[in-house]
């Protein structure tokens, strides 16, 4: 049974949308920052139009190799969700009498064989924020036999490019004006459950290139899991999504968000939409689904008010291409700041002169994960206490954090840093203040530190990195 589309559940690609009646579709998925099934317009244009399918995910030999600003693209943690998150959604391609097909090479230089050799006719990807993805995605297209056709669909936004009431060349420069141009319009319903895919293209056994790229590779890093309760995949994420809106604490989340630590101060999404286990959307509908049963507060709303800034940092991506990765960011000032080799180290080893600092990089080289404040107590501490250039810093949470997202990650560092949408220009927080706040009792520190805690949080420590006293430094 095919299923039937309706207007509501069609996202209209940002490309415009390419369907050519009567013509056989062989379509290949490529996919990216979209890891479920519902919820999943290129899914849906697939079993609406499509009559054979190749489901495809290449993981890129260079993400392992220490590349610009000394880090990983990807690291320990986020490989082991990523894998995780794969095997899930293999699982739920496999009832659909589907698979996913995991190539072990980069995009550009695997894809256009297969596409070329498997009699594709089109492919699909998700319209994406991040400027490399962008290039691999053009890269792909010219090197592929003519007469296929590229669509791209929106899937990790709340809203479309149609839908935006500006072009996005004039997107604002700060959040609070991008928020009231789009107060108002409403955000889509997630669409309906697909009933139907299309049957798998069977992959060319004979090709010995092929069979290479498929090859579980000896260079992907192991990963086990560690101290972590994040696991991957589009039911998980769901599980999450559902568990917490059964509970209370979306009445709560804006007193107890800028908590250091714990699961419940707040929803914990992020991984998941990171690398599209979930999207925006379901969140908005599950959210208010919450309100109109038990009412919507500062609270609740503020929950909206979060996931507009991702929406905000996706269409800033978008915009601002590879501007987002450039050391005097969106302002073009360049920042009084530069490459320490030893301060790095130390921010990235938790090893600073601040306790509390150390703590919170101790808790994301463990898990891969740490609380909102946590980062921005971080970052301010790499570019106003360390003086670093903060592309290493966003470069080190790009391999660290498993909900890594290229938009809002490198969108909140050039923030902090002073080069990005804020209009006041800069954000430095007073590392005493953060502590007193935020860890009063040194509960935080103790938990992640240890024994080495009372030690590090004595505030006459002094520590010397890169011959420069950090005790003379000033915090406020
Ligand atoms: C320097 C820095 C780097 C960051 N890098 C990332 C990143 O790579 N990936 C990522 O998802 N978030 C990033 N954030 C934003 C934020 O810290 C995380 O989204 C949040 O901590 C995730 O936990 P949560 O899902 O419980 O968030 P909640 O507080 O429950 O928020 C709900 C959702 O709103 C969105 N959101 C929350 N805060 C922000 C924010 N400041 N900017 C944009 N969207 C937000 C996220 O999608 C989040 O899942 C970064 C923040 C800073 C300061």
């Amino acid at each position: 049974m095919v299923h039937k589309m309706t207007k509501a559940n069609v996202e209209i690609s940002p490309l415009g949308r390419c369907t050519t009646p009567n013509q056989t579709v062989n379509a290949l998925y490529w996919l990216g920052e979209d890891l479920r099934i519902a919820d999943n317009a290129i899914f849906t244009d697939i079993a609406e139009h499509a009559q054979q399918l190749m489901v495809v995910y290449c993981i890129d030999p260079q993400w392992f190799r220490c590349a610009q600003y000394q880090a990983d693209y990807v690291g320990k943690h986020r490989l082991r969700f990523l894998l995780e998150s794969l095997q899930a959604l293999d699982d739920s391609l496999n009832q659909y009498g589907q698979q996913l097909h995991i190539v072990y090479a980069r995009a550009q230089d695997c894809l256009p064989h297969i596409i070329n050799t498997h009699g594709i006719t089109r492919v699909y990807r998700s319209h994406h924020s991040g400027a490399d993805e962008q290039a691999a995605w053009q890269a792909v297209q010219q090197h592929c036999r003519t007469g296929i056709q590229f669509s791209t669909l929106a899937t990790q936004t709340l809203f479309n490019l149609q839908q935006l009431p500006f072009d996005l060349d004039a997107l604002p420069a700060t959040f609070s004006q991008f928020r009231k141009l789009i107060d108002g319009i409403d955000i889509t319903a997630p669409s309906d459950a697909i009933s139907w895919l299309p049957p798998m293209i069977a992959l060319q056994s004979q090709d010995k290139q092929l069979q290479d790229w498929l090859r579980y590779p000896k260079w992907l890093p192991q990963t086990h899991r560690l101290s972590n309760v994040f696991c991957g995949g589009e039911i998980q994420g769901k599980l999450q999504l559902d568990s917490y809106f059964a509970s209370d604490l979306a009445h709560s989340y804006k007193l107890v968000r800028n908590e250091l630590d714990g699961w419940e101060h707040s929803t914990k999404f992020s991984p998941w939409l990171a690398n599209g286990s979930i999207s925006a959307r379901q969140v908005i509908s599950a959210l208010g689904q919450f309100e109109s049963q038990h009412g919507a507060n500062d609270s609740s709303q503020w929950i909206k008010y979060e996931l507009l800034w991702r929406e905000y940092f996706h269409w800033y991506g978008h915009k601002f291409t590879s501007t987002l990765f450039r050391f005097s960011g969106i302002s073009g000032k360049k920042p009084l700041t530069s490459f320490y080799a030893k301060r790095l180290q130390a921010w990235k080893t938790a090893t600073t002169p601040y306790a509390l600092v150390n703590a919170l990089m101790k808790q994301l080289n463990e898990t891969g994960y740490m609380s909102n404040r946590g980062r921005q107590i971080v970052a301010s501490c790499l570019v106003h206490e360390l003086q670093c250039d903060w592309r290493y810093g966003a470069a080190y949470f790009q391999q660290q954090l498993i909900d890594y997202d290229v938009a809002v990650n490198w969108g909140n560092w050039q923030y902090l840093a002073g080069v990005g949408a804020d209009p006041r220009g800069s954000r430095r927080f007073n590392l005493v203040k953060q502590q007193q706040t935020y860890d009063p009792h040194g509960r935080f520190i103790a938990a992640w530190l240890g024994g080495e805690a009372l030690q590090q949080n004595d505030s006459n420590h002094t520590a010397n990195i890169d011959g420069v006293d950090m005790a003379d430094w000033p915090t406020a």
